[in-house]
């Protein structure tokens, strides 16, 4: 994953999606990493683009020994969407990130497009406490305190649940480096955010985990009083972490309210479709593989590869009316109805890299039986097998 400098600090980050949608921007929590996103942003593949990065001190983001403010990390995030050349975003945060999220609208009301904060807070007293758990953390290391940590951040019954969802957040604590995690401690033990809530001007949505013990549904509500179009969630079964407990339901609640807040992209048209298309077009069925078909055209077929590479991949896959996940859907349906073995097959992995889940396809291949009949169905089974044989179990 690439790295750039943002407010003198090398930031890891990756944008990927449409290159014509609306930019939604993620901040990561405190001892997480972007990789936090995961089980959400399938979700949003090829509605928005999704940029998302390490904040400093986490992840493969540069730690910086020296103290900082939470105006530190907005700056962050500003500096990212400069250097991207960015001029409007639509921000997301979990815990720390939603705290980087309210600083950066509040001091750039003009790059936030609409602002999403989850599981945050505006003032998380005590600093002593922050400090101490600063001071212990230095000196022993995350792992110290993992334990305690996961219990704040999932509700009782999931990590035994759900440990796949789970191992990835442990291993991103435990990986997070001890001084970068100290500073970000030191910095929310001196936050107050409540006095320049009222600078916020984006539209604003507050989810809140209703048993989240880190921030409680009364810090969300002491947000949304300070800011002037604030609408508060409050998730059923969730925790400090919902967006990895409750991927679905976050989703659901983010998209509406991202769609709600849309700013039309403009159409692209001639060069600018085929570098947008190219760019879907890699992103969706992989790098090597659009490499080697263009390659492999020559003189009589190149100009077949410009007009599926505009066409196909510039104007159908990058209008983000349907997400990239539904669309993987039609087009595996319609293959096998027609019979299309090849497509099929280019088509299945990409479906997964979409937010596709194996049971899902599973329940598609079956639906497929009852509208283009049992022998299509049989074979797309064949077919998927194929290609994915082991991935399938
Ligand atoms: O560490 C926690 O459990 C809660 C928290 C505060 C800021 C953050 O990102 O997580």
């Amino acid at each position: 994953m690439p790295q750039i400098e943002a407010n003198g600090t090398l930031l890891n980050y990756e944008l990927s999606g449409p290159s014509g949608a609306p930019v939604v921007v993620f901040s990561n929590s405190l001892g997480t990493s972007l990789a936090m996103w995961d089980p959400l942003v399938p979700y949003l593949r090829g509605r928005y683009r999704v940029l998302r990065y390490d904040t400093r001190g986490h992840g493969a983001s540069q730690v910086r020994d020296q103290p900082i403010e939470v105006a530190d990390l907005a700056e962050d995030l500003i500096g990212l969407l400069d250097a991207l050349n960015i001029p409007r975003a639509h921000v997301v945060g979990l815990s720390l990130g939603g705290m980087t999220g309210q600083a950066a609208a509040s001091r750039h009301p003009d790059r936030v497009i609409s602002l999403t904060l989850m599981a945050t807070a505006a003032f998380m007293p005590s600093e002593a406490s922050w400090n101490e758990r600063a001071a212990l953390v230095r000196e022993k290391g995350t792992a110290a305190i993992v334990e305690a940590t996961m219990t704040r951040w999932f509700t009782p019954n999931f990590p035994a649940s759900s440990p796949d969802a789970v191992a990835p957040v442990h291993a991103q604590f435990t990986g997070t480096d001890s001084a970068g995690y100290a500073v970000c401690c030191n910095a929310i033990g001196r936050m107050d955010l409540r006095p320049v809530l009222d600078r916020i001007t984006a539209p604003t949505l507050v989810i809140a985990g209703r048993d989240d013990p880190a921030t409680p549904p009364a810090m969300a509500q002491e947000i949304c009083d300070g800011i002037r179009h604030a609408e508060l969630v409050v998730l059923p079964n969730a925790a400090h972490l919902l967006s990895v407990e409750q991927p679905e339901a976050t989703a659901a609640h983010l998209l509406g309210f991202l769609d709600r807040h849309r700013e039309a992209p403009e159409a692209a048209t001639g060069a600018v479709a085929f570098e947008a298309g190219l760019t879907n077009r890699k992103s969706v069925l992989g790098e090597a593989h659009v490499e080697r078909s263009l390659n492999a055209a020559g003189d009589f077929a190149g100009p077949w590869q410009d007009f599926i590479t505009r066409t196909a991949w510039g104007e159908v896959w990058g209008d983000p009316r349907i997400p990239w996940k539904t669309r993987s859907f039609v087009t595996l349906a319609m293959m096998v109805a027609l019979g299309r073995e090849e497509e099929f097959k280019l088509h299945v992995r990409p479906a997964l890299r979409n937010g596709v889940t194996v049971p899902e396809l599973q329940a598609l291949l079956i639906q497929t039986a009852i509208y283009a009949g049992v022998p299509a169905a049989n074979g797309a089974f064949r077919w998927a097998r194929e290609v994915l044989g082991d991935d399938l179990a």
